[in-house]
């Protein structure tokens, strides 16, 4: 089987929901290459915690695992717990019979307040997902070996829909040819070496150990690349009051380039101005980040929605593909 779903962006680009089917019923999920549990919000799920999302009613058709619980702590510190049922879920026309569908009986207020967010769909690998006593596969493992290819492509967009396809890739998507660069998965993250940075035809230095996460709304990249980087904007500052690098709105951006497999892509300078950084409008935040405290660089919304992404396990070596859209 093969199928495509619409990847739907919030406000800012802040991240991207896809309608689901989770035992019949459509709920809008967040789909993190970051992370690998399959978790939504339920009926389970305290009325004070869940009002305004649409949640998930196991006793349609949910059948329980009984004693199977989860609990998962995301990089930003949110994070959900709950218990664990086996249901049918559809994305796009593919379908998984048997699905672990992870209710939550208890979720973090970042997402007790985006509303627009129904649960999350994992499509890391397997091995870091959080479901105990035994762990469970991801949507793409559940299926993979009914896809007539075992990838999936990710097509996200600035400020329209983009897509997730699942088991062919879409050569109509992409512009150029694409570049394939082997994945390191002992992280259980879609974990590759990206090569140097450069913008104004300046070197900001090598960008090294990084992972492609959807789940991510920015570039999280080392201290050194991002203040080689913002050096070249008059009037940036890395500002504690606003949690990272603004400058100007009416600032000159630049675009930023980046090589992957001994190719270049760019990240046009308008995706790196992210947000007014407050109600005045006049500064605004950086889509790129220093990568303190995370121990590796995150490649995450702002460079995908410039990218056609192949996560593709079609061989026992898996492997990402790049192409500029
Ligand atoms: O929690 C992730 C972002 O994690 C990456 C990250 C961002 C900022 C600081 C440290 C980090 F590790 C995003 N959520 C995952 C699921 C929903 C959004």
């Amino acid at each position: 089987q093969s199928g495509s779903v619409a990847a739907n962006p919030e406000q800012y680009d802040e991240s991207y929901l896809c309608p689901v089917q989770v035992g019949g019923q459509t709920l809008n999920l967040d789909f993190d290459t970051g992370s690998a549990d399959l978790w939504v919000f339920s009926t389970l799920t305290p009325a004070s915690e869940s009002t305004g999302h649409a949640k998930y009613n196991p006793k349609t058709s949910g059948k329980a695992k009984s004693g199977y619980t989860w609990n998962i702590s995301y990089g930003d510190n949110s994070g959900a717990s709950g218990t664990v049922y086996a249901d049918k879920v559809v994305v796009g026309g593919v379908t998984a019979t048997s699905q672990a569908v992870e209710a939550a009986t208890s979720v973090s207020t970042q997402f007790m307040q985006d509303t627009d967010n129904d649960g999350l769909l994992g499509l890391a690998f397997s091995t870091i997902n959080t479901v105990q006593p035994q762990q469970q596969t991801t949507f793409f493992d559940t299926v993979k070996g009914t896809l007539a290819k075992k990838l999936f492509t990710v097509d996200l967009k600035a400020g329209t829909a983009g897509t997730y396809d699942f088991g062919y890739i879409d050569n109509s998507k992409y512009s150029g040819t694409i570049t394939y660069v082997p994945v390191k998965t002992t992280n259980g993250f879609w974990e590759f070496t990206a090569g140097a940075a450069t913008a104004n035809n300046r070197s900001l230095g090598s960008v090294g150990d990084a992972i492609a996460d959807t789940g991510t709304t920015l570039m999280y990249l080392p201290t050194a690349v991002t203040s080689a980087y913002y050096a070249q904007i008059s009037g940036s500052t890395n500002s504690a009051d606003a949690g990272g690098y603004i400058f100007p709105c009416d600032a000159d951006v630049p675009d930023f380039h980046i090589a992957i497999g001994g190719k270049s892509f760019t990240v046009p300078g308008e995706y790196i101005n992210f947000t007014p950084a407050d109600n005045s409008g006049e500064q605004c935040f950086g889509g790129i980040q220093p990568n303190t405290g995370i121990g590796f660089t995150i490649l995450g919304d702002v460079f995908l929605k410039a990218m056609f992404v192949v996560f593709d396990q079609t061989t026992s070596a898996p492997r990402l593909g790049f192409a500029a859209q």
